[in-house]
């Protein structure tokens, strides 16, 4: 286990609107009221939070998390169910890595049932809003202690 665990937390495209629109889907928190979730959830540990519209970006973060980070909690929102690219990244971490939705997607349009991410995921949580992201805190915690 290392001193210090950094978990990278990434999110995808319009997700800087989060509380705007949609509360009913999304919940009434903002992208900065979930980070805090995540910075209270870790406990000491150091997290890296980051949103983008990009996919590119997401990329070039994933390979970064390769190099520094103990585990990866992704939110790709619209790029899930696009991205081969995200899939490509994501299958070169040996580390956790955590796909999060706030809502359940299997629930949804057709169109959000499937995720390219969810195949190179360790395990996914999705349906528990923002609640979602203090889970997946929790449970990247939970995998680098189990990794030793
Ligand atoms: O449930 C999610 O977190 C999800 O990843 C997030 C998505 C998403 C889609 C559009 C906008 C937003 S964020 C938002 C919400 C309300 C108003 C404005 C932006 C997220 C979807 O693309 C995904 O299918 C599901």
């Amino acid at each position: 286990m290392p001193e210090t665990p950094a978990i990278h937390v990434l999110n995808g495209p319009n997700l800087n609107l989060l509380g705007v629109r949609e509360p009913h889907i999304y919940g009434r928190e903002t992208l900065a009221d979930i980070e805090a979730r995540c910075v209270k959830a870790a406990a000491g540990a150091t997290v890296v939070f980051r949103q983008t519209n990009h996919e590119g970006v997401l990329v070039d973060w994933i390979q970064e998390a390769r190099e520094v980070a103990d585990a990866l909690i992704i939110n790709p929102a619209a790029y899930g169910h696009t991205s081969v690219a995200l899939r490509d990244a994501l299958k070169t971490l040996s580390i956790p890595v955590i796909e999060l939705h706030l809502s359940n997607p299997a629930t949804r349009e057709p169109f959000r049932h499937h995720s390219y991410v969810s195949s190179a995921a360790t395990g996914v949580i999705a349906g528990f809003g923002p609640a979602g992201y203090d889970l997946a805190v929790q449970a990247a915690l939970t995998s680098i202690r189990e990794r030793g």
